[in-house]
């Protein structure tokens, strides 16, 4: 991968790495030859010997400069490419299990981790290559003096290498360990810097209780790398010291050899020379290519998650799905979020006609929003089909089938975008379609509260986020009163809502729109008219609309009562009354509360 991203740089960086490597062989043999003929008398060839060193010592320093420029560069290309890699995938995941997977969470984490700096691979493969030329480049040069010392020091580095690569192996196995609570560590830590907790936060005195827990993760994290560094660190100097025990034998030998008249000066010198080479570039080949084994070992999490299959099984002769002409069907449906959760749905049998309005109605938790999310096929159902038009969704690619669907969560996201910006994810293509956007807008009767925003639609719905990034980063002085200079706007829960209704209205021509709880943050004006509103523009259109407001649902075509997962009553609001069931009892206590106030006053008159 971090070829393809950066094929050029990758040579480039490879190709000064080992300039760098060369440059201590040849300064080695080059002093040993100046030294050579000094003892020797030979002094004619000095003067070339001494302009080759310069000239070499200043090829290394230029290469060490382009090492560190290239290095940097394929650390971003590869970064880049990776996350691209990574975020492609993550968004190809058609269904929400995985989100909901703290195994699968964790490996994620570990991936963007890896993705953050992939380059570092090849910086740490290319250290590896690198210490193998010098050790290559000294080892012929140590041999000629001492072939026994030679062998003794390569094979001193064979046990390292072993005991390292064990060691990188059970380190990678520590990081997914306290995967889990690093991952509570972040979140502790963004809890307490986001604006959205910072209300709860300070009104309850959450914040030394967050902090210590934030701070007890970080303890659990810490100990087990501590425990793993500590070690890391008994065994390595241990090693250190059996292998500089080698080099001080060797030394030993040499320089008493050398007072014996068996070796020259400049036999000594490269001896020295070479052994501390030969040790250092030992120890940089196994503590990098350990490193490069740990690299990859991580790697294999952004592999495992950019390889990954759908999490929905994919249609096995995939349908078209025409424009809805019956309904939709659900037969029989069962659904739990995971073997070991209850039941949330227990045989749902449901008809939605094709141009009707479905209101679903129940008590909290009755499984209103699972089923919803069912039809837009988030999971698959563990038993029983969901059928448009006799076709079961799950052999429709899941885009297709979300292509007909228009929504409005009882959990929309507010974006930290601008108001247009805002509308258009509704349905991109009117990203640059201002009459569409402002269209929906006063459809969802938020225009009048956009327009008048420091920058209308333009205006940025975040306090998080600077709306003037560069003039703010012109500015010299950062502010340091602690109040931001020019900050963006926020906007009530009301008119979140009609934001998120305009979404709506920008797919209004959709097959099926669904609207979980659309009017719950609204005035009890704003609610009349959006009901009345969406009566209009979905008229003749299939709608499913979840609301515990049970007045807003009174003129659906059907009613539907959700209980213990079962659809236990069904019908229109007269019909539901009549029948004196679960409806009628929710509805005469909603309405019941209305009545009482409204009692005092027709007593007055
Ligand atoms: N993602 C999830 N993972 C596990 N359980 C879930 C998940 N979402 C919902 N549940 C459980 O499924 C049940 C039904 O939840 P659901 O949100 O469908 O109810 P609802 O009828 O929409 O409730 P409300 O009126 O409160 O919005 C609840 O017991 C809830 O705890």
């Amino acid at each position: 991968m971090v070829w393809r991203a950066a094929p050029a740089h990758v040579l480039g960086y490879m190709a000064a790495t080992l300039v760098g490597a060369a440059t201590p062989v040849a300064l080695a043999w080059l002093t040993k030859a100046v030294l050579d003929g000094l003892a020797h008398g030979r002094t004619a060839a000095l003067l070339g010997l001494a302009v080759t060193i310069a000239v070499v010592t200043t090829v290394a320093a230029a290469a060490a400069h382009a090492t560190q420029y290239l290095r940097g560069e394929v650390d971003r290309r590869a970064a880049l490419r990776a996350k691209d890699e990574l975020f492609a995938a993550v968004t190809r995941f058609t269904g929400l299990t995985r989100f909901e997977s703290p195994a699968f969470l964790d490996r994620l984490r570990l991936a963007q981790q890896s993705a953050a700096n992939p380059g570092r691979l090849v910086d740490t493969a290319t250290s590896t290559a690198r210490g193998a030329v010098t050790v290559a480049g000294f080892v012929g040069s140590l041999a000629v003096i001492s072939p026994t010392f030679t062998a003794l020091v390569l094979l001193s580095a064979v046990p390292a290498l072993l005991i390292e690569l064990r060691m990188s192996r059970q380190r990678v196995a520590m990081l997914w360990r306290i995967g889990p609570a690093e991952r509570r560590e972040v979140f502790y830590a963004q809890l307490m810097s986001t604006a959205d907790a910072a209300k709860e936060i300070r009104l309850f005195g959450l914040g030394d209780f967050l902090r210590l827990r934030m701070l007890a993760e970080l303890r659990t994290a810490d100990a087990a790398r501590r425990r793993m560094d500590r070690r890391e660190f008994v065994v390595q100097a241990s090693l250190s010291a059996v292998s500089a025990s080698v080099v001080g034998a060797g030394l030993v030998w040499t320089i008493l050899a050398a007072g014996r008249g068996e070796l020259g000066v400049g036999d000594v010198a490269m001896f020295v020379a070479a052994s501390a080479g030969v040790q250092a570039a030992l120890n940089v080949m196994v503590s990098a290519g350990v490193m490069a084994y740990e690299q990859l070992l991580t790697f294999r999490h952004h592999v495992e998650v950019v390889s990954a299959g759908s999490d929905l099984p994919a249609p096995r002769d995939p349908q078209s799905l025409p424009a809805l002409r019956r309904g939709i069907e659900l037969r029989d449906v069962w659904f739990r979020y995971g073997d070991d959760h209850p039941w949330v749905l227990r045989g749902v049998d449901l008809f939605i006609p094709n141009g009707s309005t479905v209101a679903l109605v129940g008590l909290n938790g009755a499984g209103k929003s699972t089923l919803v999310k069912l039809l837009c096929r988030f999971y698959d159902p563990t038993r029983g089909a969901i059928l448009w038009d006799g076709v079961d969704i799950r052999d429709v690619p899941p885009e297709t089938l979300r292509s007909r669907i228009g929504a409005v969560f009882q959990d929309f996201v507010a974006y930290e975008l601008t108001a247009a910006d805002n509308i258009a994810v509704g349905d991109l293509s009117a990203v640059e379609d201002g009459t569409r956007i402002e269209r929906a807008a006063r459809e969802a009767g938020v225009h009048d509260a956009l327009v008048a925003l420091p920058r209308g639609y333009d205006t940025l719905l975040s306090r998080e986020f600077d709306p003037d990034p560069e003039e703010s980063s012109e500015a010299e002085d950062a502010p340091t009163s602690g109040v931001p200079s020019s900050s963006g706007v926020l906007l009530s829960g009301g008119q979140w809502q009609r934001l998120a209704l305009a979404r709506a209205f920008l797919r209004s021509d959709q097959d099926l729109m669904i609207l979980d709880e659309p009017s719950s943050g609204l005035d009890p004006e704003a609610e009349y008219e959006i009901h009345t509103r969406l009566a209009r523009l979905r008229s003749g259109r299939t709608s499913v609309v979840i609301s515990h407001r049970l007045g807003a649902v009174r003129e659906a075509d059907r009613i539907v009562v959700l209980a213990d997962g079962r659809v236990t009553e069904e019908g229109t609001h007269a019909s539901l009354l009549a029948d004196d069931g679960t409806y009628a009892r929710l509805f005469t206590r909603q309405a019941a509360g209305y009545r009482d106030d409204v009692q005092p006053t027709g007593a007055a008159r």
